[in-house]
């Protein structure tokens, strides 16, 4: 057996980017991405104006492990970097649309980007971001090109370089360097930040080639898909789908904005077979179908298979968006884990259960995908599984080659994160009989109310269930004797014929939170509001709730100091909120965030 040697013919290091030229070669002829009303391009041409860039990149000095970062939304020129940014052997660095100069600046700061793309409508922002490293006297400044529109152009340029001009100068006969080891890094995205600072996650290439693949199986997505970019492609590179659209010779289906009209729209233009999204599109869906038709004629004229996860998406969401016509596959992840690492495999067994049921099951986020070794949920200290009852809470753990190599220049990071040959994820979970996972919470985001934890996930779920309810975010509220108590941030639901909002008032909602929950779970506030605060990722922003809510803390019953075990005196808890009540509304405070 060990006379068997590796050798070029049966040794070639995985990468997602050998996609492409198996798409030029098999499906050269079909259509690989359309954008607006003009573009359209096959997989043959998607394939050569990637070499051309590629050799751009390598004339403008780019090498390996260089960064190359794209502020961009979902247009041609992200989708084609996806592939000639590795080509070139560097690395790409998609960066989020919705970030503001500062965060930008941090992120080409740290991720010292030699060379910076930036689409014609972030120019302003791109600008600001450079300002910002210049005036901090950043030891590196990347060159810029602007990405201006392939459909409309208009002429706005960021310095010398463009990239059309990149693309139709660049040679693709020249010679790419060879991928010498699959543990190379192809990708750097950075976190959302919804709990900390970003922190830059690197991708190797074995590990997006093997996310790309399992994912394509986990969804069961067939040959020739329509794939509509309702995702932006800088959340963990389109969660895998940027490379898994070749390997699967569909055609990419380019939006700049993932609005209801786009979204129905691009499906009806282009039959739209399948499209990724955060839960909170799925408003955006359920309120385009009621904005554009009559109740009864609510239906896509074929299915569409849509892959939800990087929130919870609410059992009563889920029903309501399947009714029109889209297949819901539920994953769970991180960008940690280059995406998807759960997905809620569906079972035939549940095809015949009520249809509250079938939300209610497809809302758990699942088992592993195969690229993982193994996913658990852990008690932290004894880093032993905890019971497979449903109840028994601990921390959902990963193992596998999706698992990012490591954060960038952050080796405290890399040391909380990898313990006991697992990847700790911070979500706190349980696992059913079925060997199902299901997160309760984030574990900065639980409720400790005296001494008992409360999953706002839970708490959400039933606020979702009342049919005046939009949508819905829990968070602690201090409470000056029970630690903390649920304060809940609920939008009301527009009603059917117009724009105003379906009756609703606060006691309504506690009343319907107390039938259904342990009554130490019942939200003590109510704050109605127009929206809540999402970041671009469609995640609630719940540090700024959690600072809404602060505000709203009941007041102590009287003035009183509390013993700790050592005798000595402290504030009661929660007494830091800060503000008095009065001088301050809250309910303008978070709806002026949730503009934001
Ligand atoms: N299907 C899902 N259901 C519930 N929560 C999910 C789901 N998918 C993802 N999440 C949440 O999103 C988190 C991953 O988000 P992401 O990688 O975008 O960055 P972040 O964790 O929000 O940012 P940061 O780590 O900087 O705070 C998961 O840890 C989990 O809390």
């Amino acid at each position: 057996m060990e006379q068997l040697p590796k050798r070029a013919a049966n040794y070639v290091p995985l990468s997602p980017v050998g996609f492409l030229p198996r798409a030029n070669a098999v499906y050269g002829d079909r259509t690989s991405l359309v954008y607006g009303r003009r573009v359209r391009f096959t997989w043959s041409q998607t394939h050569d104006r990637c070499r051309r860039l590629a050799s751009s990149l390598l004339a403008l000095g780019v090498r390996k492990n260089d960064v190359v970062s794209v502020l961009a939304p979902n247009v041609p020129a992200m989708y084609e970097m996806h592939f000639a940014v590795p080509m070139a052997g560097a690395v790409l660095n998609t960066v989020n649309t919705r970030l503001d100069a500062k965060a930008v600046a941090a992120i080409l700061r740290h991720s010292e980007a030699k060379l910076f793309f930036v689409d014609y409508e972030y120019v302003r922002l791109a600008s600001d971001a450079l300002q910002l490293l210049v005036s901090d006297g950043a030891s590196q400044v990347p060159l810029v090109a602007v990405i201006d529109d392939l459909d409309r152009p208009t002429g706005v340029r960021l310095g010398e370089l463009e990239y059309e001009g990149l693309v139709s100068r660049g040679d693709p006969t020249v010679q790419l360097p060879m991928l010498a080891d699959e543990w190379d890094a192809v990708t750097l995205n950075y976190t959302s930040g919804t709990t900390s600072a970003p922190k830059g996650v690197v991708y190797s290439h074995r590990g997006a080639y093997l996310s790309t693949t399992s994912l394509l199986m986990s969804w069961e997505m067939g040959a020739e898909p329509v794939y509509l970019w309702t995702l932006p492609m800088f959340h963990c590179n389109g969660w895998t789908f940027t490379w898994g659209v070749a390997a699967r010779g569909g055609v990419n289906v380019c939006i700049r904005d993932a609005r209801a009209a786009d979204v129905y729209g691009a499906i009806a233009r282009h039959g739209v077979t399948h499209m990724c999204c955060a839960p909170v599109v799925f408003n955006i869906l359920l309120e385009g179908a009621a904005a554009t038709s009559a109740p009864n004629q609510r239906q896509l004229a074929a299915p569409v298979h849509v892959l939800t996860g990087g929130a919870p998406p609410p059992a009563a969401l889920l029903e309501r968006v399947e009714r029109i016509g889209f297949h819901v596959t539920h994953a769970y992840g991180l960008t940690e884990a280059t995406g998807p690492a759960l997905a809620c495999e569906w079972r035939a067994q549940w095809d015949h259960l009520p249809v509250s049921d079938r939300a209610r099951l497809k809302a758990r986020q699942g088992v592993s995908v195969l690229s993982l070794a193994d996913a658990d949920v852990i008690n932290e200290d004894t880093m032993s599984s905890v019971q497979r009852d449903g109840k028994a809470l601990g921390e959902i753990v990963l193992r596998g080659s999706s698992v990012m190599k490591g954060y960038l220049k952050n080796p405290e990071a890399n040391e909380a994160a990898f313990k006991g040959g697992w990847f700790m994820t911070g979500d706190v979970g349980v696992v059913h009989p079925d060997g199902y996972i299901e997160i309760k919470d984030r574990s900065k985001d639980v409720i400790i109310s005296g001494g008992e934890n409360i999953c706002s996930k839970e708490v959400e779920e039933a606020l979702f269930a009342h049919p005046a309810v939009a949508d819905a975010a829990v968070v602690a509220m201090p409470h000056p004797h029970w630690g903390e108590t649920p304060c809940a941030f609920v939008v009301p639901r527009k009603k059917e014929d117009g724009d105003q909002n379906v009756q609703v008032c606060e006691e309504e909602v506690v009343d319907f939170c107390r039938k259904r929950m342990a009554r130490f779970m019942v939200p003590r506030k109510v704050v109605l509001c127009e929206a809540l605060p999402r970041n671009a990722l469609g995640k609630v922003e719940k540090v700024k709730l959690r600072d809404a809510a602060r505000k709203l803390q009941p007041a102590p019953a009287q003035k009183t100091t509390t013993s700790n075990s050592k005798g000595s005196t402290k504030a009661p808890a929660g007494k830091s909120g800060g503000g008095r009540r009065d001088e301050q509304n809250p309910v303008a405070h978070v709806m002026a965030m949730s503009r934001l």
